[in-house]
């Protein structure tokens, strides 16, 4: 497999700078996906899905000869409470109320797509919260920082001051689990380790 090139098919900063510390040269390609959950679907379903819809996507736009694909999509889950990106601070505030002084699940699901055939694994971190204040809630979404990350926090930047416990992969909860990333690689000899 060595003439083939790998494609990070994401427009997430986070799921490029995560993929740069496995050391192996990548370009990207942002594919364009309905990211809608369906009515009554799971969390492991739901992730698993755009994972793979994301990488298909990509697949259709490139010369699929070419190029191993890899995409992910990040959930928190909460017993049934699914949480994707906030809608607005309403919304970020009701997946606030329900995370602070509790525990919650990230799920990643990663998909690499080489030559028609898709593989796919799931990361999961559970992660327990201190309490979040009214004020605490009003600086964060002035920060700017919640907007665009699934239940509208990120480990890796202010919210790292919620973090009670995290038992699990950290670079899951960031969008993209490596330990799972390493072992896809390796089924095409792309892995470093
Ligand atoms: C929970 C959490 C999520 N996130 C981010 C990772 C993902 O970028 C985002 C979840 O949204 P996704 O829909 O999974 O990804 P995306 O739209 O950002 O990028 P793409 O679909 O193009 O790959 O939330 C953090 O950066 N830190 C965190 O702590």
């Amino acid at each position: 497999m060595t003439d083939i090139q790998l494609i990070l098919a994401s427009g997430s900063p986070r799921r490029s700078d995560l993929l740069n510390t496995m050391g192996v040269p990548f370009t990207v390609h942002v594919p364009d996906i309905d990211e809608s959950r369906r009515e009554e679907e799971l969390a492991e379903d739901y992730v698993t899905r755009m994972a793979r819809e994301k990488a298909r996507a990509a697949y259709a736009e490139l010369d699929p000869a070419k190029y191993a694909i890899l995409a992910a999509d990040t959930v928190v889950v909460q017993g049934e409470r699914i949480y994707a990106k906030p809608r607005d601070f309403e919304h970020a505030q009701q997946i606030w109320q329900s995370l602070g002084a509790a525990k919650h699940q990230v799920m990643t699901a990663v998909c690499l797509m080489v030559h028609d055939k898709l593989s796919v694994k799931l990361g999961l971190t559970d992660v327990e919260f201190a309490t979040i204040t009214d004020a605490q809630m009003h600086a964060y979404w002035k920060s700017g920082e919640p907007q665009d990350k699934a239940g509208a926090y990120a480990i890796q930047g202010l919210a790292s001051a919620w973090v009670k416990s995290i038992q699990g992969s950290y670079s899951n909860v960031v969008g993209l689990p490596l330990r799972e990333v390493n072992e896809l690689l390796g089924t095409i000899e792309m892995n470093w380790l």
